[in-house]
């Protein structure tokens, strides 16, 4: 279960959220750009510290400013596929997957099993010696899917995971990464401006707000928030 209850001052406004996400849960986040979204990730990942507040998983705290906690982005075991995916982009694919788990302790064999099993389940085993650079948009999101889990995360960050894929493979992708983040069984939390995101992959949404929290429901009731889902330009989130 993840925890966050915090106060963040942005630059034009308070980001103020207070929100559960239970195990195995996975909720989408949505709302205009710029109201706050990235921020939230990059708090509860420990990119960005909150002005005061909690965050906490599992009942452990993050984040603590009463009891002054604070631990390092390194010790929270956090899944977080970035906004354009954020690969090394001329490391090849295996290493770019490899990449997390080299700075832990395990083996240089355990290390390249587990490489080859989630290279392989994501469907990458065939171009792990491409660089990240020379594949494909959808080869890279999957890329930035298996670093985020072969570190057995204990909460997923996905920032726009399928933004920069055309239409039909983000209709392919939609049941894949559902069940892929579904079978990791932590909470989970997907920026997403796509609609159709909402109602496929999430269990639950929220619309932000200026930094606020406007509306929260099931993922299936999206689609009846009408108004409030339309930004300043007019474009559905
Ligand atoms: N470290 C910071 N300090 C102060 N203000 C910040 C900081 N980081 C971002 N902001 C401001 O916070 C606001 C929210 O930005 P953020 O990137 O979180 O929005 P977003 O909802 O993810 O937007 P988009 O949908 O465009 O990605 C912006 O006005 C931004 O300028």
């Amino acid at each position: 279960m993840l925890e966050i209850d915090i106060k963040k001052g942005l630059r034009d406004f308070d980001l103020e959220v207070k929100m559960m996400i239970k195990e195995g849960e996975i909720l989408m986040l949505v709302g205009d750009n710029g109201c706050g979204k990235t921020s939230l990730l990059n708090l509860v990942a420990g990119l960005q510290d909150p002005d005061e507040g909690r965050i906490a998983l599992d009942g452990r705290p993050l984040f603590d400013s009463g009891l002054k906690i604070r631990v390092a982005p390194e010790g929270r075991n956090i899944g977080y596929v970035f906004q354009s995916y954020a690969l090394f982009p001329h490391m090849s694919v295996y290493d770019n997957v490899a990449f997390g788990l080299r700075t832990r302790r395990l083996s240089r064999r355990a290390i390249e099993s587990r490489v080859m099993e989630h290279l392989k389940a994501a469907g990458l085993w065939d171009i792990r010696k491409a660089r990240a650079v020379e594949v494909s948009g959808g080869q890279r999101q999957r890329v930035a899917l298996a670093r985020a889990l072969i570190i057995e995360p204990d909460l997923l960050l996905l920032d726009e995971p399928l933004s920069a894929l055309d239409v039909r493979k983000q209709a392919a992708m939609r049941k894949e990464l559902r069940e892929r983040i579904h079978a990791c069984h932590v909470p989970s939390i997907i920026v997403t401006h796509d609609l159709r995101d909402v109602a496929s992959i999430g269990d639950r949404a929220c619309l932000l707000e200026r930094g606020r929290i406007a509306l929260t429901g099931g993922a299936d009731e999206v689609m009846g928030w009408g108004e409030g889902l339309q930004d300043r330009e007019g474009e559905p989130v």
